[in-house]
């Protein structure tokens, strides 16, 4: 029998498969197909399937696969759990994690609340370069605090690699309507992002404190992004730097939950240093078979509840007060 995990971050649901475990790694394909599988019909569905693997020279290898299918180079929200799992595997509180186009630093950090451990990642590489995107506008090089008037004519965006793609626009409030709308038709063919991107809105609350709201490529609406609330942190501290204390951690509000960032911001702004620190919870421990996995048959999942889902509802009271 094979064990995976049920995780959030901020309630961004995700299943963990250790490929290290199995005796033989899924391909590619069969990911792809147990991803969509799984975050369609399981215990409630999920955002994606974070994937572990050897790594020559960190602790583990993450991988996402989307609810999709689509493989995206990092996932912040997902990082942290994946992270409390080495963690624990190995018993190390410090080390770095090998994602596709960066290893990255970890430290386990202080419990967010009673039984709710944490963790901070590190999320990097940054580029403004719109090629990174890959995004394209009017052969514009970089996209900061600009009108598009083609995506919605009152609002501006900022677009920002981490390294996944990240389209962001401060609003005074936040509307869901246009918020889905522009993510379906920046996700679906469009001559701007030939490869989708993670489409965040956010409103200032006060100094170091905003509400981010994403909807994701992939995906669809989420209760939360790790990537999405850092680039987001990052274009705040760029933009509003009377909002901004760079001394403090920015607290950032989302429809799951509350996270910390921290932002390093460099005068050569793809130097800045970003830390994403938050909750990694496990909801569900679930055996499987081997063959099953390799199947993509999920009729004989035997489930059982971690117990840790009341602690995080604990949390989410106490910052709701
Ligand atoms: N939820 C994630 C981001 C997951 C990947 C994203 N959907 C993409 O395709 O880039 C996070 O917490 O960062």
């Amino acid at each position: 029998m094979v064990k995976l995990l049920k995780v959030h971050g901020s309630e961004n649901k995700f299943f963990i498969l250790d490929q290290t475990l199995l005796d033989t790694p899924l391909p590619d394909d069969e990911l792809k197909a147990l991803a969509i599988n799984l975050c369609k019909n399981t215990l409630g569905g999920a955002d994606g399937l974070l994937v572990v693997d050897t790594s020559e020279n960190c602790l583990g290898k993450m991988r996402v696969i989307n609810a999709d299918g689509s493989e995206a180079k990092m996932c912040g929200n997902g990082l942290r759990t994946v992270s409390r799992y080495l963690s624990e595997k190995y018993h190390l509180n410090e080390f770095k994690v090998e994602t596709l186009e960066a290893p990255l630093s970890i430290s386990k950090a202080e419990d967010f609340y009673e039984g709710v451990p944490a963790f901070s990642v590190e999320i990097a590489p940054i580029s403004f370069n719109n090629t990174d995107l890959p995004f394209s506008y009017q052969q514009m090089p970089e996209m900061i605090d600009q009108n598009i008037p083609e995506f919605l004519p009152k609002q501006k965006f900022s677009a920002v690699a981490v390294p996944n793609p990240h389209l962001i626009s401060f609003v005074p409030e936040i509307n869901e309507d246009d918020l889905g709308t522009l993510g379906k038709t920046l996700n679906s063919t469009n001559p701007y992002f030939p490869e989708g991107v993670n489409v965040s809105f956010a409103k200032i609350l006060d100094t170091n404190k905003l509400f981010v709201q994403t909807y994701e490529r992939g995906v669809g609406f989420t209760n939360a992004c790790g990537t999405g609330m850092s680039a987001t942190s990052l274009i705040f501290a760029l933009l509003h730097s009377n909002g901004f204390d760079p001394t403090q951690d920015i607290s950032v509000y989302n429809p799951g939950g509350m996270v910390k960032t921290h932002v390093n911001l460099n005068s050569i702004k793809e130097l800045s240093e970003l830390h994403l620190i938050g909750n990694a919870t496990f909801t569900h421990e679930i055996q499987i078979n081997e063959q099953d996995l390799h199947n993509n048959d999920l009729n004989n999942l035997t489930v059982t509840k971690t117990g840790e889902q009341k602690n995080y509802q604990a949390f989410v009271d106490s910052i709701s007060d």
